[in-house]
């Protein structure tokens, strides 16, 4: 749960789903869903497919649902075919971006310093980079998952201002409706925590800390009652403007 001096975030990972049109109807639903005492308590992210950033921060100007990018490349411009970089994130009217999602750290190699060059880039266009860090299956069961998150955490977080969001997601928990037990939610996050605060002193008491992997209307309150777990990373849920409208109410009640 955020301590009081952290804002819960719930944000929405859509991965490659969506075209405009019934995607731009899910968006209207949950900024019409994101009502004054959502409002009051939980801040709102949609991340769409790049495709669809500039249409988003067109319709939700004045809703206070903030829109931001699924990734980015590390150079602001030049020859990388496909790629897409902070600035023109942040010129499509984002304001975030996740950075080392495991799914690209598992599909396109990415390592902890190319995801903190991301970071870093992110810093650059003035978005904010949602970092993000998990160990596997085998590394759990291996009795290695603080180990790994926290080589990951430290590698992949830039040095300079805690200006960035942290997302822990187990890989074994994304998409399958396994979840960590509340216990070692709340161990890692404590872990995290205290090597941020190590590391950056008491500015990474503000560092918000996610959660991500499966969370449901079901699991969400369950979840963001754990000490430390300033909100979700949410992918599947977050396709449903009921279910991710749900997860915010959530993290107010
Ligand atoms: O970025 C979101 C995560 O990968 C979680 O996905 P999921 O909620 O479908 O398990």
């Amino acid at each position: 749960m955020a301590d009081g001096t952290r804002r819960p975030l719930i944000a929405g990972n859509w991965k490659m789903h969506g075209l405009k049109v019934p995607a731009a109807r899910t968006l209207g639903e949950i900024i019409e869903g994101y009502d004054p005492a959502l409002r009051a308590g939980v801040d709102l992210l949609v991340c769409p497919p790049a495709p669809l950033l500039h249409m988003f921060s067109v319709v939700a100007v004045g809703s206070r649902v903030a829109i931001g990018a699924q990734d980015c490349h590390a150079e602001p411009l030049g020859a990388f075919t496909g790629e897409v970089s902070a600035e023109m994130i942040a010129d499509a009217g984002a304001t975030m971006v996740i950075v080392g999602h495991s799914e690209r750290r598992a599909y396109c190699g990415e390592s902890d310093g190319v995801v903190r060059g991301k970071a870093l880039a992110a810093r650059r266009a003035r978005l904010t980079p949602i970092i993000c860090v998990g160990e596997t299956r085998q590394e759990r069961d291996a009795g290695q998952a603080l180990e790994v998150v926290g080589t990951q955490l430290f590698a992949s977080v830039p040095d300079g201002p805690c200006d960035f969001v942290v997302a822990y997601e187990p890989v074994w928990a994304i998409g399958t409706g396994l979840t960590p037990t509340a216990q070692d939610v709340a161990d890692m996050h404590a872990f995290m925590r205290d090597g941020l605060c190590k590391r950056f002193g008491a500015a990474a008491d503000g560092v918000r800390l996610l959660y991500g992997g499966s969370v449901k209307p079901a699991n969400a309150g369950e979840l963001l009652a754990i000490a430390d777990v300033d909100g979700a990373l949410v992918g599947g849920a977050s396709l449903v403007a009921a279910d991710f409208l749900a997860i915010a109410g959530a993290a107010v009640s």
